[in-house]
């Protein structure tokens, strides 16, 4: 038995939801061009649970539901009420889908339609939850999620407690769709691990959120608005980079296990990045990220993956910065559940094993001759 660290080229199952060969991304066989320029978000959602685009009837019934289910359980209110209002917020999101799961009679229902119901379920209320820690800890009341056609205007509406700009619904609905599924990334890995020992569907999303919050993750996007921050000026990249590099450390938003020769996805926020940029009158972070970029993959070869200009996106949009990587969990949900459903679907335990590296033929010591 050899170890493969950290399972790279690993294939560890068969999946029809998503794919990336060649360096190009599908979701269901759809290029995530095709998607990003013409999809909305919901209509991703019904094509990675359901394996085809929505109709007009089947569509309107999707955002009906994701209507009906979004308003939280009110002790799911109460117990995010109790959370420390520093609490890191993907650590409120996890406790809180845990919670949710307390208050849902058919948390443990595993037949097909009880857990296409509760995919449904969670992807409408996770944004909720979200939005309302971020007012609770300012001291607001949460907003009841708002009877509309996207979770990307919902959301907003309950973030900020007032109508959302056009400008913005239609740039996270993009978010949303781009960061939406991606193969065998490590938090779906840990929604499927989690699933395959047929625990509930709450259990495996509350295992990729745990996965999703990590800095070499999801949680990359933060790190990318936190490096911009510190950098502060285009003058300051040049040499900020230079000694990161020269440190041997890494820059966050670059590299990706699966893209060598560039991500697809993120052309597509630059090009968000600096639209915003124009429309706000602040181009500063975009001009610094085009900068990192360009020294970033002149010299080491690495490109920016999703997390690199999502994160000048968000900013844009005046998003606080700890809510990125909750918002791509937003979008990633819509995944999680999707392979959960397909884990459910053909299910067998995940169980490889480890190459033993340790000591061998010790024998017991008693305690007083230790
Ligand atoms: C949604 C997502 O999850 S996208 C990824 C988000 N994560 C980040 O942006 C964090 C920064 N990037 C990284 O840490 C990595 O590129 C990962 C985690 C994405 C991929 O990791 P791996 O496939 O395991 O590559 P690994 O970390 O082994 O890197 C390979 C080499 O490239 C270098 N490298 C990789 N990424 C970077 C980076 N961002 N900056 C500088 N060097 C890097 C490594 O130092 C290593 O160099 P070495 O061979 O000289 O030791
Ligand atoms: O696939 C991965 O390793 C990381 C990921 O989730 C993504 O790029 O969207």
């Amino acid at each position: 038995m050899t170890a493969t660290k950290g399972l790279e080229g690993i294939v560890a199952t068969t999946s029809s939801i998503s794919s990336i060969i060649d360096g190009v991304l599908t979701y269901r066989g759809i290029d995530i061009d095709d998607l990003a320029e013409n999809a909305t978000f919901e209509e991703v959602a019904y094509l990675l649970w359901y394996g085809k685009l929505p109709n007009a009837s089947e569509l309107a019934q999707l955002i009906a539901d994701f209507n009906k289910f979004a308003p939280i359980p009110a002790q799911v209110i109460e117990q995010l009420k109790l959370y420390p209002k520093e609490a890191n917020s993907m650590a409120a999101l996890r406790s809180a889908v845990s919670c949710l799961a307390l208050y849902d009679e058919e948390a443990n229902d595993m037949s097909p339609e009880s857990n296409l119901r509760k995919a449904i379920k969670l992807q409408a209320q996770i944004p909720t939850i979200i939005a309302a820690f971020a007012r609770i800890r300012e001291g607001k009341e949460p907003v009841a999620p708002k009877q509309s056609q996207s979770i990307a205007e919902s959301f907003l509406y309950m973030l900020i407690g007032t109508e959302p700009d056009k400008v913005a619904i239609q740039a996270l609905d993009t978010a949303l769709v781009l960061h939406a599924d991606h193969e065998l990334n490590a938090s779906t890995f840990a929604a499927r691990v989690t699933v395959a020992t047929l625990s509930d569907i709450y259990s495996g999303v509350t295992s990729a959120i745990g996965a999703l919050k990590g800095p070499l993750h999801g949680g990359a996007n933060e790190a990318v608005m936190a490096m911009l921050e510190d950098i502060d000026s285009l003058d300051n990249v040049d040499s900020y980079v230079h000694d990161k590099l020269n440190n041997k450390q890494k820059i966050m938003g670059f590299g990706h296990r699966v893209y060598k020769n560039g991500d697809p996805r993120a052309k597509h926020l630059q090009k968000m990045s600096q639209e915003l940029g124009k429309i706000t009158g602040n181009l500063k972070w975009y001009e610094m990220s085009i900068k990192i970029e360009d020294i970033v993959t002149g010299e080491k070869g690495l490109k920016p993956n999703v997390d690199f200009y999502s994160a000048s996106v968000y900013t844009s949009l005046e998003i606080p910065r700890d809510l990125f990587t909750p918002i791509f969990a937003i979008s990633r949900a819509s995944g999680w559940t999707a392979h959960i459903l397909e884990q459910y679907e053909n299910n067998r335990l995940i169980r490889p094993r480890a190459e033993y590296n340790g000591p061998v033929s010790q024998k017991y010591i008693t305690i007083e001759n230790r």
